[in-house]
């Protein structure tokens, strides 16, 4: 059954717009970032983690943002040119912003956490007059992810990015990504993710998001397929709330939840799960396959990542996620 008609016709299967920063993971693990020497370093930004994944199963992929005018934001826009990402509505800061830093800590396995640089980030200086309109036009799906909202004038370039992709029929999918540290309250973050969430046709969160974006519902009952009826009420056709370890949900106009475990995995951090599994939804979904597929090549997308030490970098390939289905049916694959 079809739930999201891709315009095929479109040329670019896949534009996001949002964060492009830095990641800088401790190479030192299992302990704290204070006793930790050396960081390697890595293109981070969830939405831009999701359009490198999606590059790397082979689509034609883009991305709206601005870097800062520096050996970083170099680095930025030579990876993603590099991975075949089209940097056209990539812009340079040219005020003296900086790229924003995300020093993550894995003081074990489940146990990681990001210390986030985020003053004067270029990233949140994009403004709606640099968003290309005709970028969007060409593209089947915008992407957008709930940090940029954080901040004028990068909040009122997602949204002029809305209106385009809705002007020219693109799928709008909105990764949540609530980061805290980026917000004054989360007041402001909840009106601002439900003015954004009303335009979009596939809303993919943790269940803590959607707690976060409901505070000002009536008795709220946080759960999911409350959750999800409530956006079937505006322009969703699909919702996914994912709960870690315990899988992912997605429901449906037509009020069926469609339930996907997680596969084991040999975890070396948690973060970067959601991106890997966004990325691997959403190619899913666009080959055509079922919900339960695309949310199993999701799964196993964010088992590689979170066995990974990076997440950009170990954003996989379609082949190598189809084998790791394949290893984990054969028994071969155990959890740690
Ligand atoms: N420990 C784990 N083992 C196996 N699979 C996992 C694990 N953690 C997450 N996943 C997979 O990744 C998916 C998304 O993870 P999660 O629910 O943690 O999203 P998230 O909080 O957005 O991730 P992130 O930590 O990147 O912000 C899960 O639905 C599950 O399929
Ligand atoms: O999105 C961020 O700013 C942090 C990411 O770069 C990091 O890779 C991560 O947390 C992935 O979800």
């Amino acid at each position: 059954m079809t739930y999201v008609t891709f315009p095929a016709e479109k040329p670019l299967d896949f534009v996001a717009i949002g964060r492009l920063c830095i990641d800088l993971n401790a190479n030192e693990i299992n302990r704290p970032m204070e006793e930790t020497m050396t960081f390697t370093k890595y293109v981070g930004g969830s939405p831009a983690n999701i359009t490198i994944g999606m590059a790397r199963f082979g689509l034609r992929t883009a991305f709206i943002g601005k870097i800062a005018d520096d050996q970083m934001g170099r680095f930025i826009a030579d990876y993603l040119q590099r991975n075949r990402i089209e940097t056209s509505n990539v812009v340079t800061d040219r005020t003296g912003a900086v790229t924003g830093l995300a020093f993550t800590e894995i003081k074990s396995p489940t146990d990681c956490s990001i210390l986030m640089y985020r003053d004067n980030v270029a990233d949140l200086k994009l403004t709606p007059d640099e968003v290309s309109e005709e970028l969007i036009a060409r593209s089947k799906v915008l992407l957008i992810s709930g940090t940029a909202l954080a901040q004028s004038p990068s909040r009122e370039a997602v949204f002029q990015a809305l209106h385009y992709a809705k002007k020219h029929g693109a799928v709008i999918v909105f990764d949540l990504d609530y980061r805290p540290y980026t917000w004054t309250s989360p007041e402001e973050t909840a009106v601002y993710y439900n003015l954004a969430a009303e335009k979009c046709d596939i809303l993919l969160g943790t269940r803590e998001e959607f707690d976060m974006m409901e505070r000002f519902d009536a008795n709220p009952e946080h759960s999911d397929a409350v959750t999800a009826g409530k956006w079937f009420d505006y322009s969703a056709k699909i919702v996914i709330i994912k709960h870690g370890k315990e899988g992912s949900i997605a429901y449906t106009q037509d009020g069926v939840g469609h339930r996907a475990q997680s596969y084991p995995a040999r975890v070396v951090k948690t973060f970067g799960a959601g991106d890997s599994y966004a990325a691997g939804f959403l190619y899913g979904v666009m080959q055509g396959w079922t919900l339960e597929k695309s949310m199993a090549f999701g799964s196993a997308s964010a088992c590689i990542v979170i066995s990974s030490h990076s997440c950009s970098d170990a954003m996989p390939t379609a082949e190598q996620v189809h084998d790791y289905i394949e290893r984990c049916n054969r028994g071969e694959v155990t959890a740690s």
